[in-house]
């Protein structure tokens, strides 16, 4: 499929992020990959969810450069890693949803571990609630580039699929086009709403 025809596909997906309640103010981020080189990225401090085609931003995934000078979002280095990181991604979504961002935090260990959810097959390769999907958290940092070194750094040594969760903060995960991005976006929200809700119930 053409860079152009998943742009618009991201754009719609920035439009339905919005309507969810995803990326409330000017939380969240959102991009596609163009080539082996390079990506389009949303502008920083914009509200994401009435993004048009226009508001995204070519950025080299090598050196975070943007050749037209304007400011690609905060955290363009956490999608420049993913693309570097998995040849096959081909989108990136990054959303601020309560349920991420109050179980980010209630977790204190180094991954969210998922089992016994049917709709862990909304996540690609999944074939049963008895496997177990753990989805990587990282404590959050407001300097990008020392997020990343740690993010590239567990990836050297244990799985990073689907997703990972910023401690209070949000969750960024990606997909080999838009659609699957948007389906293991949907997917994990799902599931972090199932999870909160079941360790809101365990514990009364
Ligand atoms: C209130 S949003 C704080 C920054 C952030 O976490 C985010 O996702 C948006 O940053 P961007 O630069 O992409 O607009
Ligand atoms: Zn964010």
């Amino acid at each position: 499929m053409s860079a152009t025809s998943q742009l618009e596909q991201l754009v719609a997906a920035c439009h339905w992020i919005g309507s969810r309640g995803w990326a409330p103010a000017t939380g969240g981020n959102m991009s596609v990959r163009r080539d082996a080189t390079s990506c389009l990225l949303s502008e920083s401090g914009k509200d994401k969810g009435s993004l048009t085609a226009d508001d995204f931003i070519v950025v080299d995934i090598a050196n975070n450069r943007a050749a037209s000078g304007r400011r690609p979002s905060a955290e363009t280095g956490l999608h420049t890693l993913l693309y570097r990181l998995f040849p096959d991604a081909g989108a990136v979504l990054h959303t601020h949803t309560v349920n991420a961002t109050v179980l980010s935090r209630v977790e204190q260990g180094e991954v969210l571990r998922l089992h016994g959810y049917e709709m862990q097959k909304s996540l690609s390769g999944q074939q049963s609630h008895l496997d177990s999907v753990e989805i990587a958290l990282f404590d959050n940092d407001q300097d990008i580039a020392a997020l990343a070194a740690r993010i590239e750094a567990f990836a050297r040594t244990s799985p990073l699929r689907y997703g990972f969760l910023l401690r209070g903060h949000g969750l960024t995960c990606w997909g080999k086009d838009v659609s699957e991005a948007r389906r293991h976006l949907e997917g994990l929200e799902f599931l972090f709403e199932c999870e909160r809700q079941r360790r809101l119930l365990e514990r009364s």
